[in-house]
């Protein structure tokens, strides 16, 4: 896949062009950013990743070997319109907007390879959660190629279409919950008398050292949970407050309310 054109060049496909300058996998003359509009976020992405412009978009999208689309799923009508005469009957199109079914896009574009990933921002310094779904009409070979794509940016792994709802629920928008739940301890911390610099580094180091934790040792969630809680210590009276403010119930709700709303997203702009 020689030529990749991004059709919407905004927040997320920075994250991915980020991620794939750093790790050199990508040649950037053979990435091309459009948008509908914002030209001068696609001047920033030129003279800060060497990606191109486009001047021809009718010769560079007949070209392409690979589509990106990545405008928000309102555009997405409107960003298959103006491209569906263009492309060429053998360009794949790798599609990373939340909710929106292949189906949809077989509409706008024709039948043909077309790949739903839904990645998360982490992916600017490479750990990106990335969940893969395909249609039948993508061969193992293109497959494998979008699959080192995405593993520059992080961890790739392959769920059923249908499964993308949730996935994009928890880390397609998780890091905006990490990042709530930051500010949320920052705040409460200041309001207890810590210094907010010193109590954002605590925060962060301590959710780094977690995630670690749970990558690195055998053991649960559960059991390394129980690990820091002592009979009748700090941590227990803590888990009491959040148990008793209904924190499991209150993160299914967040959970089943973002997935809630990739399905109807996913019915909005057919
Ligand atoms: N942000 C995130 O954390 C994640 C986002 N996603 C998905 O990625 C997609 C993009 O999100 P995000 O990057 O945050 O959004 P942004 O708004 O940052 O970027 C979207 C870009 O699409 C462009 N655009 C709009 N309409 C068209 C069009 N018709 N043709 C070409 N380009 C167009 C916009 O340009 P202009 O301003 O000119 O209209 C804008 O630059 C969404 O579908 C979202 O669901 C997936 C995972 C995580
Ligand atoms: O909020 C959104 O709709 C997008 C999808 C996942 C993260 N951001």
């Amino acid at each position: 896949m020689k030529t990749i054109v991004f059709v919407g060049a905004g927040s997320m496909a920075q994250a991915i062009i980020h991620g794939w300058m750093k790790e050199a996998t990508v040649d950037p003359e053979n990435v091309y950013v459009m948008n509908k509009s914002d030209q001068e976020k696609l001047t920033s992405l030129n003279e800060t990743y060497g990606v191109q412009l486009v001047d021809d978009e009718k010769e560079i999208l007949k070209t392409a070997d690979l589509i990106i689309l990545a405008m928000k799923p309102k555009d997405v009508q409107s960003g298959m319109q103006s491209i569906a005469t263009y492309i060429s009957s053998t360009a794949i199109v790798l599609s990373v907007l939340a909710g929106v079914p292949m189906d949809t896009i077989e509409k706008g574009l024709g039948i043909r390879p077309i790949a739903r990933c839904m990645p998360n921002t982490s992916a600017t310094i490479g750990m990106s959660a990335s969940a893969l779904a395909w249609n039948e009409l993508m061969e193992d070979e293109d497959k494998q190629e979008i699959i080192q794509l995405l593993k520059t940016i992080g961890s790739v792994i392959e769920v059923a279409e249908e499964e993308l709802h949730v996935v994009t629920a928890l880390s397609g928008s998780g890091p905006a919950y990490v990042y709530y739940f930051v500010e949320a301890f920052e705040q409460a911390a200041v309001a207890s008398g810590l210094n907010p610099k010193i109590a954002r580094d605590l925060i962060v180091q301590t959710l780094a050292g977690s995630a670690e934790m749970l990558k690195q040792s055998d053991k649960s969630p559960t059991t390394l949970r129980m690990q820091v809680t002592s009979p009748g210590g700090t941590t227990e009276a803590g888990i009491q407050a959040l148990q008793q403010s209904g924190f499991v119930e209150i993160l299914a709700g967040c959970l089943k309310e973002a997935e809630t709303r990739s399905r109807e997203l996913g019915k909005l702009y057919v």
